[in-house]
């Protein structure tokens, strides 16, 4: 858990800026001019939104999270849908849609590809500056015309840091999704930009393999966790099965045998 404050700028561009500072004091970040990071309230095509900048390295681009354009609504439309490896992992057949708790929601995008086909997920984020980008996204796409009504419906922040949190009983679901960050292999051309961004703010989620055991009390059904190809089993323990992408694997652990 993330319990100091988080030091970066918290600059305002557009919009009411008592308003973006007193939401981000609420999150537990602090103003820093000395930081290298910024967090900024600007505005992209008539919409207020909140970018993650490395105001020491621009090239490395903005951070921030749109369900509505770009790359998330090209995958909606003509991604794979059920097809996605992501929802075989969680186990999406013809009549059934899993719950779903995202315990590493991060940007949200594995759980909107599970939102979209229908599955309802609630989304745990412990980086104050992870959950501030995302729930920012949310809000934007729960007022689109075409998506608010399903995003409201299928995709909610909540208000903790992490799954330990739930009352395993009163919270139970069918599928934890866990994907913590896992350091890149050093000659990794590939890592995008704007993640080497999100890689350089969070670090390596060192502590994931204590993320197992409280994620198999909560699911039901399964539970699925996202490695790099080239990474060991969360916690050295062998999954069930896998399911192997091009550069990831989904180790699914049953919990329902
Ligand atoms: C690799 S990212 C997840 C990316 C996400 N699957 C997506 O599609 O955008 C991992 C995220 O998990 C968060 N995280 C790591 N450990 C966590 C924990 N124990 N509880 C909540 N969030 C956690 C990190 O802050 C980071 O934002």
């Amino acid at each position: 858990m993330v319990n100091q404050k988080i030091a970066i700028q918290l600059l305002c561009e557009s919009g009411d800026a008592e308003k973006f500072i007193t939401l981000c004091e609420n999150e537990g970040l602090k103003h820093d001019s000395s930081s290298s990071f910024g967090l900024i309230q600007t505005e992209f095509n008539g919409q207020v939104r909140l970018e993650l900048r490395k105001l020491s390295d621009p090239k490395l681009g903005a951070v921030f999270v749109d369900f509505i354009s770009g790359k998330m609504a090209h995958r909606r439309k003509f991604g794979g849908g059920r097809g996605e490896a992501i929802a075989k992992a969680v186990g999406i057949k013809k009549d059934y849609l899993p719950n779903v708790i995202d315990a590493t929601a991060g940007l949200g995008r594995d759980a909107f590809v599970l939102a979209a086909i229908g599955c309802q997920i609630k989304l745990v984020e412990r980086h104050p500056v992870v959950r501030l980008l995302l729930q920012d996204g949310l809000q934007r796409a729960y007022a689109d015309q075409e998506i608010g009504e399903m995003m409201k419906k299928n995709m909610i922040l909540l208000p903790i840091n992490h799954i330990t949190e739930l009352d395993p009983i009163a919270n139970a679901c069918d599928v934890v999704y866990l994907d913590p960050m896992y350091p890149h292999k050093i000659k990794s051309a590939l890592v995008k930009k704007e993640m080497q961004l999100f890689q350089q703010l969070i670090g390596s989620d060192a502590d994931a393999d204590n993320f197992l055991e409280p994620a198999l009390k909560l699911a039901q059904k399964r539970v699925i966790v996202k490695r790099p190809d080239y990474a060991p089993f969360i916690a050295k323990k062998a999954p069930h099965f896998s399911r192997e992408t091009k550069n990831h694997r989904f180790d699914v652990y049953l919990t329902s045998l």
